[in-house]
Order: C-alpha cells, then structure tokens, then sequence
C-alpha cells in the first residue's frame, strides 16, 4: 500500500503533462500478447492461488453528460492522470482481450496511435465471457476518458464506471468508414437478423442475440414483427439478468392485443426476479387462464403464490431452506423476504435506525430476508482459486475476495436493472456525494466509488448457514473465530445500527440473514446487534473497533471498557491465567476434585469481584466460559444443586435475570433476557437435564423451550434443533 502510495505521488507529479515516451504500436502488441499468454498459462497451472491485485483510483464521478454534447479527443492529446471532461473518444480494439481484476484491451483510435485501456466492473468470466464485453475489432466510445500511469509505469485509459463506455454496433452511423466491415449488415433484412439473432440463442450466445434483434428492430417497421423481435429479445435479457429490459420488451403491463404466451411468461419471469412477486402471480393467474394446458405456467404460478406467502406471513420452510443451502453453490436460495413489524426511523447521533413497531418475545422473527447481492467465497477450497485484492490508496482500504467481488456485482446488478437500484443508493453511504443523476440519454449511470463507499458502510460477513458455525463453536472446531470470507448486502437489516450488546441478533441460511429478537423487546424500541461479536476482553484499542464504520460505540460494556483501570485488568488477567491453568489441569486429569472445584470458584469470585458494575447492566463475557466448565464438571458429578448453581450463575454473569434454578416446584422462569451466545443452548440443556433428574417434569419441559429458543436465535430456525441436539 505504502509502494503505491510512493507510485501515486510520482505519477501526481506528471499529472497534466503529455507523455513523450509512449511505446510504439508494435512493442505494445508484443508485451500485451505475452501477458495474455502469461494468464493464460497462470489460470491453467494447478495448486496455484491467482491473486488479481489491483489499486482503486481516488473516486471520481461517472459521466453525466449526454454522449451527443461531448468533443472527441485523440489518443495523442491525452493528459496523464487526468479525467478529459466534456470530450469523449472513439476506439477499436486491436487484441483479444486480457482477464486479470478488470478486463484489458490494446485499443486504437482513428488516427492509429494505440493505448492500453483497462475496464473494471465487468461481469466476472463464470457469466459473461470476455470476448463477450470486448474483442478485437470491438468498436467503443469511452466518455470522459482518465487517462494515468499504471502500476508498472506504462500509460493506460482506465474506465472504473459502467456507464462510461459504450459499445457501438457495425451499423451505427458514428463509426468511420475505416472501420466498417465489408459486408455491411445494413443491407439485411429484419428478419435475417432476427433468425440470426434465434441462432445465437441456440448456441448461448445471448449477448450477441441482443445485438442481433437490436439491429434487427432498426430495420423493422412492421408492428407484428417488431413485437416477435422483442419478445425474442426479452429471453435474452432473461438470461443475462437485464429484468427491466426483458419486462419492457414483454409490452407488460397492457402486452398490446393478442396478447402471447411467451409474452406473458418472460414478464412473469422478470417480474419475479426483481422480487415483484405479487405482479408476477396476477400476471402468471392470467397465463394459466388464457392458455390452461400451459404446465409450466402451473409450476410457475405455484413456486410465485409460495414467494407471496413467505413475503407476507413469514412462514418459511426453514427445512428446505437448509437443505438448500447444503446443496447449492452459491448458496443462494431462491426466497422471498420477509419483513416483521419494523420501520425506518431517525436516531440523534445514528442518522436512522430500525424500531420495532409492535412488541416482541425472544426468538421472534424480526427479518428473514434475502441478500441484494451476495458473494461467496468457499473457505474450505484453498487452491487454484482466482481471488481478487482490490486496495484504495485513498482511504487506505483493501477489500479482498468477497467484497472486491460484491463490488462487481452490485455495480452490475444496479447497472442492469435501474428500477431497483434506489433501494441500495438509498444506504447510507458516510461523507461520499455521489452524482445526482441517474440516468442520462435514457441510459442508467452507475457511480462505482458510491457503490463501494455504500457496500463498505452496510456489508456483513457471513458463514454458509449459522447452523454450521453454531455446530463448530460448540463442537470446539471454530478456529478463525467467526471470521467469514463471504458477504453480502441485506437491504432492510443495513438499517440496524450497532451495540455490542444488542437485543437482536442476525444469523444465516445460505444467502438469508434471519433476525431474531434475543431479549423481549417493546414496542418502538431501537433495534441493535453487534456488527462483530463482543468478546470482552478489556484493550485500550477495544473502543477504536468501529472507526472503519465511522463511529466510537458507547454501549455499556465499550462504557465499562473504558473506565476500567489497568491494574485492575491486570490483576483480572492473572486471575485468568491461574484459572486457564486449573482448566488445563482438569481437562488433563481424569478426577476432578472437591479441591479443584473450591479453587474455581474462589478464583471465579475473585474474578467476579473485579467487576464493578452488575453484570445485569455489563455482562461479564470473559467469565461465562470457564463457568461453563464448571456446570460441565457438576453435571458430570452428578451434583445437580452445584450444578443449577452455576446455570443460576453463568446466566447472571451474561445478563440474566432467572428464577427457579432450585429443587423447589415453583417455575424455572427467565424474567429478563441478557446476553445471548451459542452455548446457551447447551446451559439450558444442563438444566432440562438436572430437573429431569430431579423429576421435575414441568421445570424440565420449560428448560428445554429455552433451549429451543436459544437455538432459534443463533440458527435462525428450531426445525433441525432435535437432529442437532438428540435427547
Ligand atoms: C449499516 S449502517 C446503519 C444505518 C445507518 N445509521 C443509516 O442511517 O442508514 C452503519 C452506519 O450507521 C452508523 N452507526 C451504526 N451504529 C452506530 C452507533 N452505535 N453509534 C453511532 N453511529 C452508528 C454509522 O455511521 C455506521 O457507519
């Protein structure tokens, strides 16, 4: 980061100059091709992890002016390190193109002097090959061109916004004569084209099937032709995920006289892609009225009415879901959202915030929504793989594998479908001023630097389901601490701010954030969970946790972090020290007796001594553990009031107020929530058993519901608590 830095000031330096020492064409050429080759031979080669590194230039808005008011300008008078704005440039590509973290391309212009131009964001190879965005012979406009020094010191034309270049097809009037090929398709008929375009299609060559009907529609006047032309055009949209084009193309809503099957299907199917999920259903009832023998307008009518039904009353198959998310890769699952009783309000010092506007019991479903844009990345796989660095010299940041991807295909998905692009725009975004357009010439403009800015201040790593981490952190097997390489964006949940200690909590199932409330909760109180999961440890550095996200948390326990004194964390950490070494004397010796025992809890009351605020207001997270080994050892010993005991004790130390941890009949009641973490479950289950010892039936029932309860909220879901936990 720093070396770059250094490269950033030098080329700073030149900024405005003219380059004299440009390489010439044939050199170019050369040293492009052996990259390529070099790539290529990289991607082919086994046991190698490609890492496409690449540096974020200091933001810069899109182009808003329209292509029609731009100037031309030539490669010769380009300016290093300069945005050329009001000037556009008109460019053939001479080379395959390159894949490393964007696309690279050797371009020429009219005049024959040659650049290297660099375009990021593109669709990744897995759905949109390279040769698909630009090859050779490709003819492009690049609006507003910035032209700069790249890393290795050569000069390139660098195009970080979607919306800045613009491919043009062999028949648009701007491209020179020159260029032209020889068999020019102007002298085609609409319908030779579109039977080209149908021949594509076949192939799977979908984006060139969209140039081939849109070619095809500027030769065609004939209302029925243009109409199949479309519809034909909507299947490609369809397929590369342009919904609002394929919509459009449909003729939804009215869909014109005679109104086709096909026609009525693509809407249903695009309309169902940009979660419209009601529209899709009334469009579908209406297929399966005017064509009854369409089978799979039937399924598809069904699989809609399901999406309605989990949209409005939030009942999901979670069985399936996890079944889902067990098997697909990505994991993302085809659902609705659901949204519980929330709004968005504004909070003084938090801008806004989520508030629950009805009252709610522990383990509620607040949201079980489905990610805007999720990006997975297999923490099991280590080889082989293409992971992409992307490091922002100027806010000295660096997003790696997941989110450089999320990047991508935040900017792709909102450049592709702008009707839903305000729902993202709408996050909050920190100081960055993003342009206040969004589209111009009737084309969407997609500000990249926003996007990042935006997904850098609302995104959340997550595991493949909450229930595999929930499994590891019991079973021991967690060893990166929680800490996931896939992320995603969640619309309504990017509105919860942050506490450590919150009073929901979010979990996953495949690309499906669950939040659950984790305390009782009334009506129009703020919704919070921690944005990384507190582990109390008392470190100067502990407050300064959140300056990524650009604010200090000032929640009890951060409070109670910093009036905490250093001897006293001192003393606290080797009172830690001489119980971890009992724990490993215990766990190392078979018996563990009366002895041990009292030293525990003489070091767990000293412990707790240290503490001065009630651990009702601050819970005591560094405690809980070791106490938890000690109910381990009483349940073990048969010693059930010891053991209630410390259920009474550990609950206390996270937050909890609990009644009838005891031998008596009276109920085993949690009259207030604390602080919930995955071995809850398992305390709770310490307690169903000893009751059940103690043939208290109804207190060990009521045990159990806690238990379940627990799980729901780390889960997400109870239905796989009796496969996960069998009694
Ligand atoms: C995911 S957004 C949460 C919603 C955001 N408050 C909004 O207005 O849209 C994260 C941003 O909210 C703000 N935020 C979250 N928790 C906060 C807290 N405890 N105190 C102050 N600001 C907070 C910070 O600006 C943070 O970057």
């Amino acid at each position: 980061m720093q070396q770059h830095k250094r490269v950033l000031q030098e080329a700073k330096k030149r900024q405005g100059q003219r380059p004299h020492d440009r390489k010439n064409k044939d050199t170019m050429l050369v040293e492009f091709m052996m990259t390529s080759m070099a790539t290529v031979a990289r991607s082919g080669s086994k046991n190698t992890q490609l890492v496409h590194s690449s540096f974020v230039p200091p933001a810069y808005p899109p182009c808003t002016t329209s292509l029609d008011d731009l100037t031309p300008i030539r490669i010769e008078d380009l300016r290093l390190e300069k945005h050329h704005r009001g000037r556009y440039m008109l460019l053939r590509a001479i080379t395959p193109p390159n894949r490393m973290t964007g696309i690279l391309v050797l371009v020429e212009d009219e005049a024959g002097e040659v650049s290297l131009l660099q375009l990021y964001q593109q669709e990744g190879e897995a759905s949109r090959a390279a040769t698909d965005v630009v090859d050779k012979h490709s003819i492009l406009v690049v609006k507003e061109p910035f032209f700069k020094t790249t890393a290795s010191g050569d000069y390139s034309l660098r195009v970080d916004h979607l919306s800045d270049i613009e491919f043009l097809d062999n028949g648009d009037a701007r491209v020179p004569r020159l260029w032209q090929p020889r068999i020019m398709e102007t002298g085609q008929s609409a319908d030779a084209l579109k039977l080209e375009g149908n021949a594509l299609m076949r192939e799977g060559k979908y984006w060139r099937a969209i140039n081939k009907y849109s070619s095809a529609l500027v030769h065609s006047a004939m209302p029925q032709e243009v109409k199949v032309i479309k519809r034909n055009r909507s299947l490609a949209y369809l397929k590369t995920s342009q919904y609002d084009a394929a919509l459009s193309d449909t003729g939804f809503p009215d869909f014109g006289e005679e109104t086709s099957d096909k026609a009525l299907f693509r809407a249903a199917e695009a309309l169902y892609h940009l979660t419209r999920y009601e529209e899709c259903r009334q469009t579908l009832e209406k297929l399966c009225k005017l064509f009854p023998t369409n089978q799979e307008a039937v399924a598809a009518l069904a699989r809609a009415q399901r999406r309605c039904d989990e949209n409005s009353t939030g009942q999901f198959d979670f069985k399936l879901l996890q079944a889902e998310a067990k098997k697909h890769r990505p994991p993302h699952l085809d659902h609705a959202t659901y949204t519980g009783p929330v709004e968005v309000r504004k909070v003084k010092g938090k801008g806004r915030g989520l508030f629950a506007t009805q009252a709610m019991k522990a383990g509620d479903l607040v949201l079980c929504e489905k990610a805007f844009s999720h990006a997975h990345v297999d923490d099991e796989k280590e080889s082989n793989a293409s992971l992409t660095l992307l490091m922002n010299v100027e806010t000295e940041k660096g997003f790696m594998g997941g989110q450089a991807d999320l990047i991508q295909l935040i900017t792709q998905k909102l450049y592709k479908n702008p009707s839903i692009a305000s729902g993202f725009t709408d996050l909050y975004h920190g100081a960055y001023e993003g342009v206040n357009t969004n589209s111009v010439g009737g084309k969407p403009v997609v500000d990249t630097f926003l996007v990042e800015r935006t997904m850098a201040l609302n995104v959340f790593g997550c595991p493949i389901t909450s229930l595999k981490s929930h499994k590891d952190v019991s079973s021991a097997q967690d060893t990166k601490g929680n800490k996931f390489h896939s992320c995603g964006i969640w619309i309504k949940a990017s509105y919860i701010n942050h506490s450590c200690l919150g009073n929901v909590r979010r979990s996953f199932i495949g690309d499906m954030m669950i939040i659950r409330a984790a305390k009782d909760i009334e009506t129009l109180t703020e919704l919070l969970f921690p944005y990384e999961a507190p582990d109390g440890i008392y470190a100067a550095k502990s407050g300064q946790k959140f300056t990524n996200w650009g604010f200090v948390c000032t929640c009890p326990l951060c409070g109670d972090i910093r009036d905490t004194p250093s001897t006293v964390v001192t003393q606290r950490q080797t009172l830690l020290q001489q119980l971890n070494r009992l724990c490993k004397a215990s766990s190392s010796s078979s018996s563990t007796g009366i002895d041990m025992t009292k030293k525990f809890e003489r070091l767990m009351k000293a412990l707790n001594e240290t503490y001065t605020r009630p651990a009702e207001q601050v819970p005591r997270l560094l405690l809980w553990d070791p106490q938890l080994l000690l109910i381990r050892i009483y349940m073990e010993q048969h010693h059930l009031t010891k053991g209630l005991e410390a259920i009474g004790k550990i609950l206390r130390l996270l937050g909890f107020t609990v009644m009838g941890l005891d031998r008596t009949a009276a109920g085993f009641v949690v009259a207030k929530w604390g602080h919930v973490v995955d071995h809850l479950v398992e305390v709770f289950l310490h307690a169903r058993s000893a009751f059940e010892q103690l043939a208290l039936g109804e207190k060990s029932r009521q045990a159990e519901q806690y238990a379940r309860t627990v799980y729901r909220v780390v889960v997400g879901e109870d239905v796989s608590f009796d496969q996960t936990y069998p009694s």
